[in-house]
């Protein structure tokens, strides 16, 4: 085994390290230990295989590509987090410069750690991660509201007038990019209008593609055989780039207002053009299609939700009576009802941890050491949270679908006349001051807080940005389709899903929708 060479300046001067490299199947010659990795459907369930043979943490040489696979959680903390800045970059495949005008660091995610991307990051944390209790947060729930009734109208035309099964998916992905283009720039587009069905659908591929590995990514002497396939990728994206141009960007900066309040992302991007001569163009434009391709996860994750109630009617059930309890079947489900709705909430968790999106890989910018090994500067680094997903050693039956792991009971002192419909303990408003003597004590329901091996949206530097808008957008969206439809599948065997992917394929399986009485 190969041994690293590290250097640090410490406080007594500078040390010197040679830690050798993390056992590992031995490599072949060219493809490494791809093969390996073809064994089982997902490279991530290849991994815990490997980690029976080699532990924990092992060496794997993916074609000319030296990789480490991490696979427990306090490895995975031991990287991202207390050597976070030792591992910050992306790797550098093919596919990803393709997407991204040639360059990936156009990308926030798949950009190598720079100066730059720290002022990205913060730039686009106000708006895309808002707190809550926030306007940013409360304007995204209304959003969402309004968008999820706009699907529902349209939904209820599509069953009024046939009982087949509905091709729900594209509905999905088209009322994601609405909430998200009516929340970060003030506009929304017509479901009918081709050139934004167009981009709705390119903007689905790409999640698509994102969420799969190819030989090439690892073999690029590969490459001329792709050839056909990057010019689609770059095809989609110089589309969804042009349309983002003429029909968003365009049109603000001519009407540009730079001295009233911040309408938007949108504005909060142009203003930091405005103001910085430092900040190009480019980096705005690819940062909003960055932000705006976020809407196709929120899609996706509602279809998987969708497909868990189809599988499972009692899920339907339990998020039915909590809807019920909530509305009374008055109104429409908003995001102010989430805390009133923890078996709804904790539906989404568990879609998360059963399809477990893998984590984008990292990249050593330089020798590092982890758990004594060494790890040469340019290895990719696979963190394998479909491990922490799927083990017997952090979950009870984690091969089952079930909500209520994600759920507690707790005790809170409440109004002893504070009535909730819903039998859950809201975050009821007191008014006046408190008498202790009129509050009791009752157990109420509520999701986990903080599950340390639940990581959907990893940890550390480069965390998810838009971890809000994932949660709170696809809860409005799910609640209110369940609050009218019963869900259902033609076949179950047809729910096909990948393991460690949280995509479906644009043309994917119909479901029926049945409105409820
Ligand atoms: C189901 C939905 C989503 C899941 C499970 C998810 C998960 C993740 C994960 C695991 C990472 C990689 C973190 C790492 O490398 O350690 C990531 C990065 C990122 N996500 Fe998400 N994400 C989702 C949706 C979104 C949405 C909607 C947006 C934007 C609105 C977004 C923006 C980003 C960005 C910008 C990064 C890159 C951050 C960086 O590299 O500095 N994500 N996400």
């Amino acid at each position: 085994r190969k041994s690293v060479t590290i250097y640090r300046s410490t406080k007594g001067g500078n040390e010197k390290w040679d830690l050798p490299q993390a056992p590992g199947p031995i490599a072949l010659p060219v493809i490494g230990s791809l093969h390996l990795l073809g064994k089982c459907e997902s490279p991530f369930q290849s991994f815990t295989e490997l980690a029976k043979t080699y532990g924990d943490i092992f060496s794997i040489k993916l074609g000319s590509s030296q990789c480490l696979v991490v696979n427990n959680l306090d490895l995975i903390r031991e990287v991202l987090n207390q050597n976070g800045k030792f591992f910050s970059g992306r790797p550098d495949f093919l596919r990803f410069h393709q997407l991204f005008d040639g360059d990936r660091n156009n990308s926030l995610a798949l950009c190598d750690w720079s100066n730059l991307q720290l002022r990205r990051r913060n730039l686009a944390r106000r708006h895309c991660g808002p707190k809550q209790h926030t306007d940013n947060f409360a304007q995204i729930g209304s959003v969402a509201t309004f968008e999820a009734v706009e699907l529902i109208q349209t939904l209820k035309q599509i069953t009024r007038s046939s009982s087949s099964p509905v091709n729900l998916k594209p509905l999905l992905m088209s009322t994601a990019m609405n909430m998200f283009s009516n929340y970060m720039c003030n506009i929304r587009f017509d479901d009918t209008d081709p050139e934004f069905r167009k981009i709705v659908d390119y903007f689905d591929d790409i999640f698509w593609e994102i969420n799969q590995g190819y030989a090439v990514d690892f073999l690029p002497f590969l490459s001329p055989f792709y050839k056909k396939h990057m010019k689609k990728l770059s095809n989609w994206s110089h589309e969804i780039r042009s349309f983002i141009l003429s029909r968003i960007v365009e049109q603000r900066e001519m009407n540009l207002d730079t001295e009233g309040p911040e309408r938007d992302f949108l504005d909060g991007l142009l203003r930091v053009l405005h103001d910085d001569p430092s900040v190009d163009r480019n980096t705005i434009i690819f940062m909003l299609e960055d932000f705006l391709g976020g809407h196709s996860s929120v899609g996706n994750l509602v279809m998987l939700c969708l497909t868990a109630v189809a599988r499972d009617p009692e899920v339907g059930r339990r998020i039915r009576a909590e809807i019920d309890a909530v509305t009374k079947g008055k109104r429409s489900v908003t995001l102010t009802d989430r805390p009133s709705m923890p078996y709804t909430e904790a539906t989404i968790l568990e879609v998360l941890r059963y399809s477990s999106s893998p984590i984008v890989p990292h990249v050593a910018t330089e020798n590092a050491a982890v758990s004594g090994f060494g790890v040469e500067k340019g290895t990719i680094v696979f963190i394998n949270n479909y491990e922490l997903n799927t083990s017997t050693k952090y979950w009870n039956e984690p091969e089952k679908f079930d909500p209520t792991r994600f759920l507690e009971r707790s005790k809170v002192r409440v109004r002893r006349n504070s009535l909730c419909d819903s039998g859950m303990e809201s975050d009821g408003e007191r008014n006046g001051p408190i008498d202790k003597s009129r509050e009791v004590e009752k157990e109420v329901i509520s999701v986990k807080k903080n599950i340390p091996h639940f990581l959907p949206f990893s940890i550390g530097k480069r965390t998810c940005i838009g971890q809000t808008m994932v949660t709170t957008m696809s809860f409005v969206m799910f609640a209110n389709i369940m609050q009218e439809f019963d869900i259902a599948a033609a076949k179950v065997e047809d729910l096909r899903q990948k393991p460690a992917c949280a995509a479906l394929p644009r043309d994917t399986y119909p479901l029926y929708l049945l409105p409820r009485k």
